[in-house]
């Protein structure tokens, strides 16, 4: 595990061989592990650039994250072939992405839940997703199915607004038995998106879902839950967020997400609003940068030494450099927000935002499980003298945050190719000396 932390070379050693608090440990125990368990519909994006007319055409709706019928794939495909229009084919899924980002990010170990085809061709789309996943990313758990995974066209517009359709194959057919209880209780945290309620038929994947919240309910493992599109949410905004003040724990969203399931369109105090439901929020808002907002308890809150910050909640970000607690675990709850904007500035040229908010969730992800990793080998350490849930504070996981997502900006695939810098080249040397 790396840990997160500021960006710099000594906040990213290895703990086993360098903590002298973790040598008072046998090295016979060894370390113990932590790792994050996510569930989804396993695709692979086909990405292409389309004007509206193409949209049009296939009656699809700008914007949207839509299913389409076989028919209306076939069409697609063929003109996307005929045509030459597909610029790149990689693995996708929202929390397919968050994985495999949380683990190049925490060079450490993430298990995905969700389906394969058991007999793979070389080339198929199951061997793409297969080849473009971190070898960090555990998929002994899939679920094998006789016929193909999940496809998504990603539709680029010259504004940059993605539409996605997709050729569901039999993404949606995880069974609830395929989900391993064990697995799940001894996880630091269960994630899954929005789009897994989205089944019909015999599809069982929402199934599969409600049991592995389930389990992670009774186990008191934090269940995170990203909205993945606005237009789901928005066709039962109560159904969502009464789902959420029951069974999740931490929320991650996207502005439009957070307006669609709180009505206020404003980050701040969307992310506000969600506090009555979970215990932390993220919102990413583009190129305003991130709101983070959760709990501590008054005992405990950390003054900022940033400038405090206007917004529609005065000085907002008071006690940004607290870590993040549950409520429950608060005598006196405070909440406590932060926001960053986009690591410099964001980037000249962004490549693509595809997937840009699902880095910045793993990038929370890898904080959480790191507070957890280090919980489990130095449970007497005084960072765990109180009951935080997040390794860092607010103030730190959203700039950790927003520095990951920058790193998809600048690609044009939504998941990672490498970690990140250990060094920033913007930082002067100074900095590193200090
Ligand atoms: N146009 C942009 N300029 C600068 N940064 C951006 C831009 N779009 C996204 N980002 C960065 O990526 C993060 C996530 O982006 P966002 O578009 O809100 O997520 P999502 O992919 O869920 O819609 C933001 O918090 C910000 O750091
Ligand atoms: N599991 C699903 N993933 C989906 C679906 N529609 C789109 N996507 C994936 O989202 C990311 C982009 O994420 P974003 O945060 O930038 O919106 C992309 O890689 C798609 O594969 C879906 O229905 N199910």
């Amino acid at each position: 595990m790396k840990f997160p932390g500021r960006r710099r070379h000594k906040h990213y050693f290895p703990v086993e061989d360098k903590d002298p608090l973790l040598d008072q440990i046998s090295s016979e125990d060894g370390l113990k592990r932590s790792y994050i368990c996510g569930i989804d519909q396993i695709v692979v994006d086909i990405e292409a650039k389309v004007d509206q007319a193409f949209l049009d055409e296939f009656g699809l709706k700008r914007g949207m994250s839509q299913v389409i019928e076989s028919e209306v794939t076939n069409a697609l495909y063929d003109r996307l072939k005929r045509e030459n229009m597909i610029d790149y084919e990689f693995a996708g899924g929202t929390i397919g992405n968050t994985m495999h980002n949380y683990s190049v990010l925490a060079d450490d170990r993430s298990v995905l839940l969700g389906v394969m085809s058991e007999n793979i061709k070389i080339g198929s789309y199951a061997y793409k997703f297969l080849c473009n996943t971190s070898s960090r990313v555990d998929l002994d758990y899939l679920q094998p199915v006789d016929g193909p995974i999940g496809r998504c066209f990603t539709l680029i517009d010259d504004t940059g607004e993605r539409t996605f359709a997709i050729s569901p194959g039999l993404m949606n057919h995880l069974k609830p038995e395929s989900i391993p209880e064990q697995l799940i209780a001894n996880a630091s945290a269960l994630v899954i998106s929005a789009y897994l309620m989205r089944t019909s038929g015999d599809e069982t994947m929402t199934e599969a879902t409600i049991q592995a919240v389930k389990y992670a309910n009774e186990a008191n493992v934090p269940v995170v839950l990203s909205l993945g599109t606005k237009f789901l949410i928005e066709q039962d905004p109560k159904w969502w967020a009464e789902f959420v003040e029951k069974h999740v724990d931490i929320l991650a969203m996207n502005e439009e997400e957070g307006e669609a399931i709180t009505g206020f369109s404003d980050p701040l105090l969307a992310a506000d609003k969600a506090l009555d439901w979970v215990d932390l929020v993220i919102c990413t808002a583009g190129p305003k940068g991130l709101v983070m907002a959760g709990y501590v308890d008054d005992k405990f809150k950390r003054e900022t030494e940033y400038p405090l910050l206007p917004g529609a909640i005065a000085e907002f970000n008071q006690y940004e450099f607290s870590r993040s607690m549950r409520k429950d675990a608060c005598v006196n709850p405070i909440k406590v927000y932060a926001h960053t904007a986009p690591y410099m500035g964001g980037p000249d040229s962004i490549k693509n935002t595809n997937g840009a908010g699902d880095c910045a969730l793993a990038a929370v992800l890898h904080d959480l499980s790191a507070n957890e990793y280090h919980k489990m080998n130095v449970p007497n350490s005084a960072k765990h003298e109180h009951t935080a849930i997040t390794y860092s504070s607010l103030a730190q996981i959203s700039k950790y945050a927003n520095r990951a997502s920058y790193e998809v900006l600048v690609q044009h695939s939504p998941r990672l190719s490498r970690g990140l810098p250990e060094r920033e080249d913007s930082l002067e040397q100074a900095y590193w000396e200090q």
